[in-house]
């Protein structure tokens, strides 16, 4: 069993006084590594414990990447003598980290202009240090009871007792009896505590388990997809296909190619939720189960996990973006499902693109990628026509599903009743499918009962506290809240600004509210809600997965949520509530990410024998995203958009890095902000735009603007960013954050 115990240097002798120098990266915004002295045998990668200041940290044995873009490589600081380094104080016993990992951390904190010890605690943050103790439970002695005082609650213990240890909880759970109870027989002798044998670690995908009979067209693809996983070459193919066409069933075949020899497979999936199905197909097509990788795994798990993948018994692993930072031994090929999903972009701490982080991971390990996608995203098409990537296609539904019939409700000649939301069109669709026995499911994209909360009085609108946004109302909570902070309050009864008495009106829908107009219009349907609000875990979203694919509701109201890959068989009718909503705002791929949001709600219905059905609700019927959902045709859509972007080298075509000005005063920020201007690049092919406040203009009660950095594709925004804000020192708490390739212009 794989402990972490150090080996530490005997503290009887003097830390030597000469030694060799070696480089060791912390978890800390350091600009580099630091150096330390080696008082043991160390290489590149191995994890150890060093002194900082009066505490100590874990850090990694690092050498300085000789393989990162000149323009990219990090200052060189004055070297400290030898004499006035402090020794490395121990080694964990756990494999070193490998080196395609450490090239992708390097590579990562230069592409993001992240310190790169930011980068490493991203994939040490499993707390390595803390000895796994031993999991203790109890088992029942030889001792007989003799005159001790048996409760019912103590005999319900030692009749659930046995000789294979239980956890407290364990015991706890199956007796009903307390903690307590359990320790007071432990006292008595009556129960002793034993180790618990670990959970045996990760089972053996088999790639011949439960293969599939595959269509011709999916055969020749997975061909082409497995070619690059057996010679072991970097090579990234966009696998598109329509909904529904069995693009998962045909890239497990070259997982099951990558599992046949001997190599380890990375899946990345946009949201953890969805991993429970996933699992569950995966098990049925390779008998055993994957390791997951997400944000919500227990610490335990999570060791386990770490450890299993950097010693290879973990085979394929699946998780959220994080997964990108697991040490494989032997990665043999990476698969980002879903790639167009904005999900993959981390907007916090190091902002890093998921799905374009993991290609790296791919080419720093020699390993192929493949990106998945019905609607792939612009950046991925446009290095298809560049020939950077290959691009394989499914265009037929598997086993002669066709796919839905998408129409439009225009608002405007066919509106709802005052005060309702849902159009007579769209509700005698519902009414007809669900009198048929099948499924039918709703969509808005916006949690809670009403984004806007306004006094019908005076005109109040109920603001954030905290940030330039609405209060979003909740009323199964009895509470206003700002989905940007999480500020809460209680809905008040009167108007908080001229004090009219029950003046406060909702405007516009969330899903609460559509819930309740379908309680109110389908009485007999049963009903299923789905969004993070009433999803709060994994097992809670597979709950509800289990419960549609059983048929035990038959009208489902979800929130984005509800979009992603799921298969149900029975569902034939989708309506989306309100197909304009993520048209406003002024964002560069609001129109493309419409319709890639829509398309895969859309792509729900009509997955098995029956029909689909498709209706958007909008009031601009005319829009080029209607009309692209309408005709099923997104390869004009796409180069519609191409056309857009392509003449002022708008991403892909160009390349972009955001610059987020805040601070604690508007003063402040406007200061910074000026200060950043004035000192912008000027040059050929680059351009400044901005400052301007930002869509948010307060967040969290900081004053934040934005600049733009926009370069042409062959001009790398990092070296000018490095220059550029080399001198400026914000003071006062301002700050300015850097978002390369953002996503998100908030
Ligand atoms: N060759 C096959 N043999 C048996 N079942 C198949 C085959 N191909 C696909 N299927 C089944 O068809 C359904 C749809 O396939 P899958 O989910 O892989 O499609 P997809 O293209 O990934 O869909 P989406 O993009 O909508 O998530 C699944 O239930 C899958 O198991
Ligand atoms: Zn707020």
């Amino acid at each position: 069993m794989a402990s972490s115990s150090l080996s530490k240097p005997d503290p009887r002798r003097k830390p030597p006084s000469t030694g060799t120098r070696v480089s060791v990266l912390v978890p800390l915004p350091f600009p580099g590594p630091l150096d330390y002295l080696a008082p043991m045998p160390l290489e590149p990668g191995d994890l150890v414990t060093v002194p900082l200041g009066r505490r100590e940290t874990v850090g990694c044995v690092w050498e300085t990447d000789r393989t990162l873009p000149a323009d990219f490589a990090l200052p060189v600081g004055r070297e400290v003598p030898l004499a006035r380094l402090r020794p490395v104080a121990g080694k964990l016993d756990v494999r070193p980290l490998p080196r395609s990992l450490r090239r992708f951390i390097d590579w990562v904190a230069a592409y993001t202009l992240t310190p790169p010890g930011l980068v490493l605690a991203m994939a040490t943050r499993i707390h390595l240090k803390d000895a796994p103790r031993p999991a203790l439970g109890w088992v029942r002695t030889e001792m007989s009871e003799g005159d001790l005082r048996i409760t019912p609650a103590r005999r319900s213990v030692l009749n659930v007792a046995s000789s294979t240890p239980m956890s407290t909880a364990e015991l706890g759970d199956r007796s009903g009896a307390s903690a307590a109870v359990i320790r007071g027989l432990a006292t008595a002798g009556l129960l002793r505590e034993a180790v618990i044998a670990p959970a045996a670690p990760f089972g053996l995908p088999d790639p011949m388990h439960g293969a599939p009979k595959l269509s011709e067209e999916q055969a020749e693809v997975a061909q082409e997809l497995c070619g690059p996983v057996e010679t072991g070459r970097f090579q990234v193919t966009l696998l598109e296909g329509v909904t529904g066409s069995g693009k998962t069933e045909v890239y497990f075949e070259a997982v099951a190619a990558c599992l046949a020899k001997g190599k380890q497979v990375l899946v990345l999936l946009p949201e953890i939720a969805l991993s429970a199905q996933w699992t569950d197909r995966f098990i049925r097509r390779f008998g055993a189960e994957p390791a997951v990788w997400h944000s919500d795994l227990g610490a335990k798990r999570r060791r386990e996990t770490w450890r299993a993948v950097a010693e290879g018994s973990a085979r394929v692993v699946v998780g959220a973006r994080s997964a990108l930072f697991l040490p494989f031994a032997d990665l043999g090929l990476v698969v980002v499902d879903e790639e167009h999903e904005s999900a993959f972009k981390q907007e916090e701490g190091v902002m890093y693109h998921g799905r374009d982080m993991a290609v790296v991971r791919a080419r720093l390990a020699d390993a192929p990628a493949i990106l998945v996608s019905a609607t792939p995203s612009l950046e991925t098409l446009a290095n298809v026509e560049s020939g950077r990537y290959r691009h394989e296609l499914l265009t037929a539904r598997h086993g002669g599903a066709t796919l839905p019939d998408v129409s439009l409700v225009d608002m405007r000649a066919d509106p709802p009743e005052r005060g309702l939301f849902l159009s007579p069109k769209l509700c005698t669709a519902i009414d007809e499918t669900l009198e048929k026995g099948e499924q039918a499911m709703l969509f808005l994209n916006r949690r809670g009962y009403a984004p806007l909360t306004l006094c019908r009085a005076c005109g109040h609108r109920m603001q954030c506290p905290n940030c330039s946004a609405w209060l979003v109302e909740h009323r199964a909570r009895g509470i206003l809240t700002c989905h940007h902070c999480g500020h809460t309050e209680r809905i008040p009864k009167d108007c908080p600004e001229c004090h009219a008495e029950n003046s406060l009106v909702p405007i516009g829908p969330g899903i609460e509210r559509i819930t309740e107009e379908a309680k109110l219009r389908f009485p007999d349907a049963k009903l299923l809600v789905m969004s993070s609000d009433t999803l709060g875990s994994p097992a809670a979203t597979a709950e509800a997965v289990r419960k549609i694919s059983d048929g035990e509701v038959n009208l489902i109201i979800g929130t984005q949520i509800v979009a992603k890959g799921w298969h149900f068989p029975k569902l034939t009718l989708v309506g989306v509530v309100d197909a304009d909503l993520g048209l406003g705002g002024g964002d560069l791929r609001a129109a493309e990410r419409t319709v890639q949001l829509l398309h895969q709600v859309a792509g729900r219905a009509g997955r098995a024998e029956h029909r689909g059905r498709v209706l958007l609700q909008s009031y601009v019927g005319e829009h080029p995203v209607m009309t692209a959902l309408v005709s099923n045709d997104f390869q004009t859509f796409m180069e519609q958009e191409a056309e857009q972007r392509r003449p002022s080298f708008w991403p892909p075509y160009g390349r972009l890095a955001a610059l987020i000005v805040s601070a604690p005063s508007a003063d402040a920020a406007d200061a910074l902000a000026r200060e950043i201007a004035l000192a912008a690049p000027e040059r050929e092919g680059v351009q400044v735009l901005g400052p301007a406040p930002a869509p948010l203009a307060v967040l969290r009660g900081r004053h934040r603007r934005r600049l733009l950095l926009r370069t042409m594709r062959g001009i790398a925004v990092q070296p000018i960013l490095r220059q550029w804000l080399g001198d400026i020192k914000p003071t006062g708490g301002a700050k300015v954050d850097i978002d390369i390739d953002p996503i998100s212009f908030l």
